[in-house]
């Protein structure tokens, strides 16, 4: 990990301001709509609640008064009739019990549709980034992207129940001022000079507080690693061997206690300037309690009014602390969602890409020409002026020393990334003119660092073609052929048996075991183009030439290339492509590298002394 730089809360990052939180807000009609698509009905049923549990508590309030103007009335007349009392206690009750229900009908709702919405964008954060271009997937700027859209899901469904809510808060507040401005009209603007000083104090510190959070997302997904490497079965092994526990917990810490701090300092301070700001709101609710007491005194109101005014003026005030706290988190968690949206935003559209129809089969192979390479955000070369065909049904094999680019080489033969410069063909045709998806349907490949998927061995192998995940003859065929048969047949629930540890009864395989697995999948699809690289490394020597004598089979009349480090299995290849620090150092069959006695020969006989 590279040292890192401390931050302080002034050089926070990417700083926020009055106008970001303000233009954040233009996205909420846009997350709004995508809520109304996710289910119109539960939708409308929320915003109906709403507004009866909006206008429920100045009703009740007027009817407190009734009530208590009621008895007074009673009591000065002497009277026996209650019945207009206790109607009215009886409407009262009616309106608690309809202000409970809404209430619930409300949480409820929210609920639901939160988690509606919820598994709305975790499935389209799955597809967009099933559509993004390999090389951005590597980008660590684009990973702080995608960590912020995925971890930000909760904070998007709160930001709905709070923009409902203010909504809400808004009909309340009207209809509370309404009865206000008709007793006390100077009421209002007592209220007002309350609110604003801790409204202004709210909305600065929650722009702190996200310019923080984002200036540190780099550094959260530090934290996130480290908590994973830290407590996993995957790590727990050579965490103990070689004693790493306090090496990871003193970096955890000290990158955490970091934020913590500066956290820390934000919410003390807000809570301390919230707090005389709220003093100052009290003040002025017993003012004006003072003031409707006064008035009450010199007969000017009654005393029903005195609590309806009363009441009123409390609830507003409470409902306009909240209103303005309440916009501050939304304008905070809008910020959110501006994240969100520029990760779905990400245009992947390829400037190259046309349409061409691919070829049925192909006729005369790849070729390569001037090829040179390097990964994005970087200047060093990794392929160099690399020239050579892949003919149509040859077997081609791939060979150098680690990091030498085979890999890389096949990354930019499926189009995972482009070249820098060069061309490569098919059929005389740039692939980049074929539609991406058809062209790499085009290819199996297995990988070397293949995916162990924490499913069941019987869909660890339909992976390799998954619409055929219920063609279980298929699937047993292909385990025959890359012996993943014998793994099964180890396994008590046979090929419905859990892989991995993560999931009850789930079962963990050895490296060779997962690699027949894997092998597998390349059986299970039909592909017009072969690619494995390593596909042997963690055999046995018996499974090894076994499964290379099938894999030979499956290949047999199709185009393909295999990378090993294995002579014994390169040497079957029709012809055999050396690589040395990115640049093509022969080309040739078995025969012809082991004659020109260059650094193929050399490894040859290197590997081949090993064995004597
Ligand atoms: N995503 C990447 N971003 C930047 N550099 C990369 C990336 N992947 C690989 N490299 C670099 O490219 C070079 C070639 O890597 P590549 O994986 O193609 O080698 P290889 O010949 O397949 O090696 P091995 O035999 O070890 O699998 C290496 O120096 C490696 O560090």
């Amino acid at each position: 990990m590279a040292k890192r730089t401390p931050k302080s809360l002034k050089d926070g990052g990417k700083k926020t301001n009055l106008k970001s939180s303000f233009n954040a807000l233009t996205y909420i009609p846009r997350f709004f709509k995508e809520i109304w698509n996710v289910n119109k009905k539960l939708f409308l049923l929320s915003a109906f609640c709403r507004l009866i549990g909006a206008l429920l508590p100045v009703i009740i309030l007027w009817v407190g008064k009734l009530i208590i103007d009621e008895i007074i009335h009673q009591i000065s007349l002497d009277a026996t009739d209650y019945t207009q009392l206790w109607t009215y206690v009886a409407i009262e009750f009616g309106l608690v019990i309809l202000s409970d229900l809404m209430n619930r009908a409300i949480s409820l709702t929210d609920g639901l549709l939160g988690d509606e919405y919820n598994i709305a964008t975790s499935v389209t954060i799955i597809k967009k980034t099933n559509q993004i271009n390999i090389s951005l997937l590597e980008d660590s700027e684009f990973y702080d992207k995608l960590e912020r859209a995925r971890t930000q899901t909760t904070g998007r469904v709160g930001l709905m129940s709070n923009v409902l809510g203010q909504a809400q808060s808004a009909v309340s507040i009207v209809t509370l001022i309404a009865g206000l401005v008709y007793f006390e009209p100077y009421l209002i603007l007592l209220l007002i000079l309350s609110i604003i000083p801790s409204f202004i104090n709210e909305v600065r510190f929650s722009q702190q507080e996200y310019s923080l959070a984002r200036s540190w997302t780099a550094e959260r997904r530090q934290l996130d690693y480290l908590r994973f490497i830290g407590a996993n079965d995957k790590t727990a092994k050579e965490i103990k061997l070689f004693g790493l526990t306090d090496f990871i917990v003193d970096r955890f810490k000290n990158l955490s206690e970091e934020y913590y701090e500066l956290n820390r300092t934000l919410a003390v301070k807000r809570s301390a300037l919230g707090f005389l700001f709220n003093l100052l709101g009290s003040l002025s609710y017993y003012g004006a309690y003072v003031f409707i007491i006064y008035r009450v005194l010199s007969g000017a109101i009654s005393i029903g009014e005195l609590t309806f005014l009363s009441g009123s003026f409390n609830r507003l005030m409470k409902n306009l602390q909240e209103f303005f706290s309440r916009f501050t988190r939304i304008s905070e968690s809008a910020l959110y969602l501006k994240d969100y949206f520029d990760f779905t935003d990400i245009s992947v559209a390829s400037k190259t890409e046309e349409d061409m129809p691919l070829p049925k089969s192909i006729k005369e192979g790849f070729e390569f020409k001037n090829v040179y390479f390097s990964y994005p955000g970087s200047d060093h070369e990794i392929l160099k002026d690399i020239n050579f065909t892949l003919k149509a049904g040859e077997k081609l094999a791939f060979v150098g020393q680690n990091g030498a680019g085979k890999t890389t080489l096949t990354k930019l033969l499926l189009r995972f990334y482009e070249p820098t410069s060069g061309d490569i063909l098919l059929d005389g045709i740039n692939i980049n003119r074929f539609n991406k998806a058809e062209y790499q349907a085009f290819f199996g490949v297995i990988f070397q660092d293949f995916f162990r998927y924490e499913f069941t061995i019987k869909e660890n192998i339909a992976i390799g073609d998954i619409n055929e995940l219920d063609n279980q003859t298929k699937i047993e065929n292909a385990a025959e052929l890359s012996l993943a048969d014998s793994v099964v047949n180890e396994l008590k629930l046979g090929y419905n048996q859990q892989l991995g540890k993560r999931f009850a009864n789930g079962q963990d395989l050895s490296g060779g075991q997962w690699q027949k697995v894997a092998l597998a999948r390349a059986y299970m699809k039909n592909a017009e183009v072969m690619i494995l690289d390593e596909p042997t490394s963690a055999l046995d020597a018996k499974a090894e030439s076994d499964v290379f004598t099938r894999f030979i089979g499956l290949t047999e009349g199709k185009t393909s290339i295999i990378i090993s480090h294995r002579f014994s299995t390169v040497r079957q290849a029709d012809r055999i492509l050396v690589l040395e620090d990115g640049k093509v150092l022969e080309l040739g069959t078995h025969e012809e590298l082991m004659r020109n006695d260059n650094l193929y020969a050399h490894l040859f006989s290197l590997q081949a002394e090993g064995y004597q």
